[in-house]
C-alpha cells in the first residue's frame, strides 16, 4: 500500500466515512484530488450485497469519461485493499466497530471464489442495447451513469431505481443545479420522481459549490437529501491543493503559440494538459479551424520535446476519445490538447503541469482544470498552473484570484 501511495486516510475520507457509515445523507464538498471517490466508493462497498439480484447502487457522472474512471476504480482488485486499509485508519473514530467488522468480513466480490458484484455502465455515446438486455436477464449490483441515458432507461421503463440503497452525484454539475438546462431537470427527476430521498442514502460530492448554503436549503426543501444531510466542507478557505503554483504571463494573440512553445521548451513538463476554448458557433460559421486543431498542427510541426501529443475534445468520437485517455493512462509522458470535457473528475495522477492557453470561462471552470494536477494527497511534488493570457484578460484572471483566494504571479519572458 505504501508503495502505492496509500499511507492514510485523506481529509474527506477521515471526516466524511464516519457520518456515511452512520447512514446520513452527504455532501462531500473537498478540493480536487482529494479522494472523493474512495470515500463514495467505500460506503457503496459496505451497503451492497452482491448476492442479492437488484440494482442498489447508483453513480451519476456528468460525462463518459469521468463514468468509465469510476468504473476503472471500481475494477481494481486492489481498492478493496484500499478500502480496508483506510477503515483501520479511520477506526479511531466514533464508528460503530460493528459496522468495520462486517466490511471487514465481506467478500470482496472482485477476487476470490465470492460471487462478482457487477458494475454497469449506462453511459452517453452508446446504443445502450447491450445493457437492456443485460438489465432485463440480471440487474448488475452498481449502475454508473450519465444523466441523458439513465433517464432514457428509466422513461422506458427498463429498471426502476425502487430497489436503489445509495445514490451519488458526483460533479454532475451540483454548481449548475440552479440553472434549468434539460440534463439539470433530468437530475431532479432522478433525485424526487424516480425514487425517493426516504428510501436510500444520498451523497452529493463536488470540489465547487458556489452557494453551498442555498444548495443545502433546496437539498432539503425540494427533497433532494433528507433533512439531516450533513455538509462535509474540507479546506474551506483554500479550494485548490497550495501545492499548486499559479502563474501567467502576457502577450498578443498573435503571439500565444510561440509562447506556448517556449514554455514546454523552458518547463520540460513530465506531463501536461493544453486547456483550449471550444469553437465558437460564430467561428464555426465562419469556417475557421477550431484551436484545437491549429494547436495540434502547431505543436507537430515545432515542438521538439519528448512527449507524445494527443487530443481529447467533445466533437470527437467516443472510441477516438476513449483510445486518448488510455493513451495517456498507459503513462510515459504526453501534452494532451484538451477543452473542458477533460476538466471534470478525470484522474491522471501523472500530470504535472496544466497550461490554460484560453482562459476558462468562470472561476469555477479554472478551478477545475487547474484540479488536473496536484492529485497525489501525501506527494510534495510542486505543479503548476499557467495561463496565457491577452493584456485585457488581467481583469478576469484577478476576478479568479479574488473568487478562489489563490495568487497567480506573472511571469516575464525575458
Ligand atoms: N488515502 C489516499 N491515499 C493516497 N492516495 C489516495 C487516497 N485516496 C485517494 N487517493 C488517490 O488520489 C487521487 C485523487 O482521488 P479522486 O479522483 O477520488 O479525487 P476527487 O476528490 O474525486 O477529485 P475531483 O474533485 O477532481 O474529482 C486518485 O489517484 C486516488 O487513487
Amino acid at each position: 500500500m505504501e508503495e502505492i501511495g496509500y499511507v492514510m486516510p485523506t481529509d474527506i475520507q477521515r471526516e466524511a466515512l464516519p457520518y456515511l457509515f452512520s447512514g446520513r445523507d452527504c455532501i462531500l464538498h473537498a478540493q480536487t484530488g482529494s479522494g472523493k471517490t474512495l470515500t463514495y466508493l467505500l460506503l457503496i462497498h459496505s451497503l451492497i450485497n452482491a448476492a442479492k439480484s437488484s440494482v442498489q447502487a447508483l453513480v451519476v457522472v456528468p460525462t463518459r469519461e469521468l463514468g468509465m474512471q469510476v468504473r476503472m476504480y471500481w475494477s481494481y482488485d486492489v481498492i478493496i485493499v484500499r478500502c480496508l486499509f483506510l477503515l483501520q485508519h479511520v477506526r479511531g473514530n466514533s464508528l460503530g466497530k460493528g459496522h468495520y467488522e462486517t466490511l471487514a468480513a465481506k467478500p470482496t466480490g472482485v477476487v476470490g471464489e465470492h460471487k462478482s458484484c457487477s458494475i454497469m455502465a449506462l453511459l452517453d455515446g452508446g446504443t445502450l442495447k447491450r445493457q437492456k438486455t443485460w438489465l432485463k436477464a440480471e440487474p448488475p449490483t452498481i449502475v454508473v451513469a450519465t444523466v441523458g441515458s439513465l433517464c432514457q432507461m428509466l422513461e422506458r421503463h427498463t429498471f426502476s431505481l425502487e430497489t436503489v440503497r445509495v445514490l451519488i452525484v458526483d460533479e454532475a454539475r451540483v454548481d449548475c443545479i440552479f440553472n434549468s438546462s434539460k440534463q439539470v431537470s433530468s437530475l431532479r427527476k432522478i433525485l424526487t420522481s424516480y425514487s425517493s430521498c426516504n428510501n436510500r442514502q444520498t451523497v452529493f460530492a463536488s470540489a465547487s459549490i458556489p452557494q453551498h448554503n442555498r444548495f443545502i436549503h433546496d437539498s432539503v426543501q425540494q427533497k433532494w437529501t433528507k433533512r439531516d444531510v450533513v455538509h462535509i466542507h474540507v479546506s474551506a478557505v483554500e479550494p485548490m491543493p497550495s501545492r499548486l503554483y499559479h502563474r501567467f504571463i502576457r502577450c498578443e494573440t498573435k503571439r500565444k503559440l510561440q509562447t506556448l512553445l517556449s514554455l514546454l521548451q523552458s518547463d520540460a513538463p513530465e506531463s501536461g494538459i493544453i486547456f483550449v476554448a471550444e469553437q465558437s458557433e460564430k467561428s464555426k460559421k465562419a469556417g475557421k479551424a477550431p484551436s484545437t486543431s491549429l494547436l495540434i498542427d502547431f505543436l507537430k510541426t515545432s515542438y521538439q520535446g519528448d512527449l507524445d501529443v494527443l487530443l481529447l475534445e467533445d466533437k470527437m468520437n467516443f472510441n477516438s476519445r476513449a483510445a486518448s485517455l488510455l493513451e495517456v493512462r498507459k503513462g510515459g509522458g504526453y501534452l494532451l490538447v484538451a477543452t473542458d470535457i477533460a476538466a471534470r473528475g478525470v484522474d491522471l495522477p501523472e500530470m504535472s503541469h496544466i497550461y490554460n492557453f484560453d482562459l476558462p470561462r468562470t472561476a469555477v471552470d479554472y478551478l477545475h482544470r487547474a484540479g488536473r494536477t496536484c492529485r497525489k494527497p501525501f506527494s510534495d511534488i510542486n505543479c503548476t498552473v499557467t495561463s496565457i493570457i491577452v493584456p485585457d484578460e488581467r481583469f478576469v484572471l484577478q476576478r479568479y484570484e479574488n473568487e478562489l483566494m489563490f495568487d497567480c504571479e506573472e511571469l516575464i519572458i525575458p
